[in-house]
């Protein structure tokens, strides 16, 4: 996959002193779709915003396409499309015109046709000539989309987009994406929501207070910090754990009628077998047990749980 956006030794200190991004790298390949993941004031906006040529970096490169954002901002920019954060729209224009008028901006020759596929794709065709303030809020959304899709770009920025919006629109969206990417459109989004990464992402970045932790694909960084938990079911419920169980990470659960094991499944020894055995010395019988795959959310929380320790 050929790099379609290079980010290099990349910061930015904001005028108050805030040091939003610390040094950093970052290649993404076209086509793919990229997560950012991170908590609030992480330094997910502000990183999307350097590559779009909105914020201007304090030091450090980034090159679209081979372009560099800064020397050769108008190749650069012409190649991206972005959804931002806020609605910012034309109140008064109707539908059809202002996504008309955002190709016009990036210097492309008026295309309906392109127009009207757009709108189609995002079941925005009926409201074509509807004025967008009486627009309901997730429809203004799929405006934005129309807007950052309405030149062509190469590569497209959503700056949570599912923030706040219905289950159906989150689910055209992700519709939406995938076609997007079998179109050859590399994807980064940011999100708050787990469950966006992993149901989207080919790979996920972690961004915590302005450093780039963890840059993984999705099933490898489940992979490498997934758990699994093991629960099992007890025939008679426990009041304490006991003290010959104490060599294992147990938790009681569900008024003792349940012991849970977390164990990380690459290691030598998972210490289930082991566990399984002293329960049956012990004479601490089980009517059912489960395992269960740490999901992505999961992952992050221990992430950012770290993060927080080592701060
Ligand atoms: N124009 C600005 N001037 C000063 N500080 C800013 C500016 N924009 C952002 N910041 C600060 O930079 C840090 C990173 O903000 P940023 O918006 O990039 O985070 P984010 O990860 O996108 O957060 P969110 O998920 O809340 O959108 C925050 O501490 C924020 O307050």
């Amino acid at each position: 996959m050929p790099p379609v956006i290079e980010v290099e030794g990349l910061t930015k200190t904001y005028r108050s002193g805030l040091q939003a991004l610390k040094s950093v790298d970052l290649t993404i390949g076209k086509g793919e779709i990229f997560a950012l993941l991170g908590p609030n004031g992480a330094g997910k906006t502000t990183l999307i915003s350097i590559v779009c040529g909105i914020v201007t970096p304090t030091s450090g490169e980034v090159r679209v396409a081979g372009n560099d954002i800064q020397k050769d901002y108008r190749k650069a920019r012409q190649l991206i499309g972005l959804v931002p954060q806020e609605l910012t729209t034309d109140a008064f224009e109707s539908v059809w015109s202002t996504v008309s008028f955002s190709r016009g901006l990036f210097g492309k020759a008026p295309n309906p046709g392109h127009v009207e596929r757009v709108l189609r794709d995002l079941s925005l065709w009926d409201k074509k000539d509807a004025k967008i303030m009486t627009l309901s809020g997730g429809m203004k959304r799929r405006v934005m989309i129309a807007k950052a899709l309405s030149h062509e770009p190469d590569i497209l920025f959503l700056d949570e987009p599912t923030a706040g919006v219905d289950v159906e629109l989150r689910r055209d969206m992700w519709a939406l994406v995938r076609r997007l990417r079998d179109q050859g459109v590399t994807i980064i989004l940011t999100t708050h929501y787990i469950e966006e990464a992993e149901e989207m992402a080919d790979r996920v970045g972690v961004i915590l207070k302005g450093q780039l932790v963890v840059v993984e694909a999705k099933s490898t960084l489940m992979m490498r910090l997934g758990k699994k938990t093991l629960t099992l079911q007890l025939q008679e419920p426990l009041a304490v754990l006991p003290p010959e169980l104490s060599d294992w990470a147990l938790e009681l659960k569900a008024e003792g009628q349940e012991l849970e094991y977390v164990f990380d499944t690459h290691a030598e020894r998972t210490g289930v077998p082991s566990l399984l055995r002293r329960m049956s010395d012990l004479g601490i019988g089980f009517k059912d047990l489960s395992t269960r795959q740490s999901s992505l959310e999961d992952i992050f929380v221990g992430l950012v749980h770290d993060g927080r320790e080592a701060a």
